[in-house]
């Protein structure tokens, strides 16, 4: 934690006004101290310990996995390297759908534990009821519409949600609800840019999109997708901006060779 009292940090609120005044919102993923700290110090407005921990730390095929304790171990890690930003912590699959008790458990656990600023969960109408109680107890809601992983084997596919009509008018009225119940923002995860941008007018609070468009208030991406650690993974919504496999596969190719050769250390590396 900084002393610093110069430090502007970003709050809800914070975001509200920038979707007042047009300033995009800018979310990555982080899941440990040092990169967080890293994000903080670039400038990043708001840092989601994503369940995708599942996927880009332990190695699963999907989000289902990951537990809520786990979950907390990552967030603890990303708040001690935060300064500034608002951290969001994703409620893992089965900490949360039950019933809004244990909606709320969940919820009270990861701010108790953690010191993050907010919690994220997934789903529309159904998480009305434990949205409500979450928020009433004073802990802010992110909500999450569009592609929701935890059903991923509900849908079956990664492809593009809301395509249809039917299921564009369900995403609208889900947004609207999710606002109602007093959501302090929304993921909108990979649905046509115009039914976004529809509704990114039609709400008070913002947006933040991942392969949802432009118009969204804000974007968020996967550290590791973004950074190019996880070359496999090329959805057209990533944009990559490192190609940081490649380059770490270089470096301990180097590093191998040094010490296979004997050029590692050197007298001056040495005691
Ligand atoms: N590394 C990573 N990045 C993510 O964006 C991410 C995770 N993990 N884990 C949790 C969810 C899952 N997400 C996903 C997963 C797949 C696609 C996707 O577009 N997959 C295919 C196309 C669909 C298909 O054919 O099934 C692709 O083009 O890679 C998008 C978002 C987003 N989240
Ligand atoms: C992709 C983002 C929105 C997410 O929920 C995650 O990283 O878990
Ligand atoms: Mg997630």
């Amino acid at each position: 934690m900084s002393v610093n009292k110069e430090i502007k940090k970003i709050t809800t609120n914070t975001l509200q006004k920038m979707k007042s005044s047009g300033e995009k919102i800018s979310m990555i993923t982080a899941y440990d101290f040092s990169f967080a700290k890293m994000f903080d110090a670039a400038g990043i407005d708001v840092i989601l310990v994503g369940d995708s921990a599942s996927n880009v730390m332990a190695g699963h095929e999907t989000t289902l996995p990951i537990t809520l304790d786990q979950m907390i171990y990552h967030a603890q890690s990303v708040v001690r390297g935060v300064d500034r930003c608002l951290v969001v912590v994703d409620l893992p699959f089965g900490s949360y759908q039950g019933n809004s008790r244990e909606a709320l458990n969940s919820a009270i656990k990861v701010m108790k534990e953690t010191g993050g600023h907010a919690i994220k969960l997934e789903g529309g109408e159904n998480e009305v009821e434990s949205i409500k109680r979450i928020v009433n107890s004073g802990v802010p809601v992110m909500g999450h519409l569009g592609l929701t992983p935890q059903s991923i084997y509900k849908f079956g596919t990664y492809n593009v949600r809301a395509k249809e009509a039917a299921e564009a008018e369900q995403l609208k009225k889900d947004a609207l609800l999710l606002q109602e119940a007093g959501c302090f923002a929304l993921v909108l995860e990979k649905i046509p840019a115009q039914l976004a941008a529809e509704v990114t007018a039609s709400l008070h609070i913002p947006t933040i999109g991942i392969g949802a468009g432009g118009a969204c208030d804000g974007q968020v991406l996967v550290m590791h997708d973004m950074l190019g650690i996880n070359a496999s993974f090329k959805p057209r919504f990533l944009r990559t901006y490192l190609d940081l496999e490649s380059q770490i596969n270089g470096a301990v190719q180097q590093y191998i060779a040094d010490v296979k050769s004997s050029d590692f250390p050197n007298e001056h590396e040495q005691y």
